[in-house]
C-alpha cells in the first residue's frame, strides 16, 4: 500500500526540499521504491540541487495537460524516482495544480512511497498538496516564528480535513542551546520525527548539486537523515561511527608529517 507524503512549513526556507532531496534517496535505499515530487510549482528547486534541470519534460509540462507523467520521471541517486519542475516563470503560469491529484493516482502503484515537497505559505498551491497527502510532515526550525507559522499550517491541514504525521525539526544548532524534542512536541502539538542540525556540508553538497546523505555520509546531517528516514522505512538503524572533521583533519596532517620525516 502506498504512502504519500506532503513535506511542509509555513514560513518558507525552513529546509523542505532540503528533507526532501535526502529522504528520498535513503528510503530508496532502504529497499522502498519512492518517488519525490516537486510540487512547490512556482519556486521550484529539487531538480536544481539534485542536477537535473534544462530537462524536456517536467511536472510543469504534465500540469499543463501537455506531456504524461512517465515522462517526466528522472532517476536519481540510490534508484530514488525524481519529478521535477522547470525553472521557468511560463512553466508555471500555464501550471494548473488540480492536476496534482490525477498525476499522484497514476503513481500510486508504482511505488511504496510518494513524497511531494510542497510550496510555503498557504496559496491555493499549498493546500492542495496537504490535501492529497496521507500524512502531511512539517519541517520546523527551532525559532517562535517558524513554530508559530507551522501552527498556521497544522490548523489549516486539519480544517481541510488532511492529516499531521509529526514535525522534523531542522537546522538545530549543536551547542545544546534550542528547543529540545519535548518542548517542540508541547508547543506544536505533533510528534516529533526527527531532528536534523545545522550542517554548513547541506550547502556544500547542494552547490554540488548532491544531497549530503551522498555528498558527505558521515556528516552529522547526514547521520541524523538515515536515522529518520530508516524509522520511517520501519528498519532498524545500526548507528555508524562519527568521522570529525577535526579528527580527520588531524588523521591527515599527522600522515602528512609522518611521511615528510621519513
Ligand atoms: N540543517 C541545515 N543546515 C544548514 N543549512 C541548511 C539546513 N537545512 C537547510 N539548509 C539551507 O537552508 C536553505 C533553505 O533550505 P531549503 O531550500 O531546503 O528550504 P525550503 O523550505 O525548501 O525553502 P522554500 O520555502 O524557499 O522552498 C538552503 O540554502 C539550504 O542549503
Amino acid at each position: 500500500m502506498v504512502k504519500v507524503y506532503t513535506i511542509a512549513s509555513g514560513k518558507g526556507g525552513t529546509g523542505k526540499t532540503t528533507v526532501t532531496a535526502n529522504l528520498g534517496p535513503m528510503l530508496a535505499q532502504y529497499g522502498k521504491k519512492t518517488c519525490i515530487l516537486d510540487a512547490d510549482v512556482g519556486m521550484a528547486n529539487l531538480g536544481l540541487i539534485l542536477g537535473l534541470e534544462n530537462l524536456p519534460v517536467t511536472l510543469h509540462e504534465v500540469l499543463a495537460g501537455k506531456a504524461r507523467v512517465r515522462d517526466a520521471i528522472y532517476d536519481g541517486p540510490f534508484g530514488v524516482k525524481i519529478v521535477p519542475c522547470g525553472l521557468s516563470l511560463q512553466g508555471f503560469q500555464q501550471s494548473n495544480p488540480d492536476r496534482l491529484k490525477d498525476i499522484m493516482t497514476d503513481l500510486v502503484s508504482e511505488f511504496d512511497i510518494l513524497i511531494l515537497d510542497a510550496p510555503a505559505g498557504i496559496s491555493r498551491d499549498g493546500v492542495i498538496p496537504l490535501t492529497i497527502a496521507d500524512g502531511v510532515i512539517l519541517v520546523v526550525n527551532p525559532e517562535i516564528s517558524s513554530i508559530v507559522d507551522s501552527l498556521k499550517t497544522k490548523i489549516l491541514t486539519e480544517t481541510v480535513g488532511g492529516h499531521i504525521e509529526g514535525a522534523i525539526i531542522n537546522r538545530v544548532a549543536a551547542t545544546g542551546n534550542d528547543f529540545n524534542s519535548a518542548q517542540m512536541e508541547k508547543l506544536l502539538g505533533v510528534r516529533v520525527l526527527g531532528i536534523i542540525p545545522e550542517d554548513p556540508n547541506i550547502r556544500r553538497a547542494s552547490a554540488g548539486r548532491s544531497p549530503i546523505v551522498v555528498k558527505y555520509p558521515t556528516s552529522s546531517a547526514s547521520r541524523a537523515f538515515k536515522r529518520l528516514s530508516a524509522d520511517i522505512a520501519g528498519i532498524e538503524y545500526a548507528e555508524e561511527e562519527t568521522q570529525s572533521t577535526s579528527e580527520g583533519f588531524v588523521d591527515r596532517l599527522a600522515r602528512a608529517l609522518f611521511r615528510a620525516k621519513a
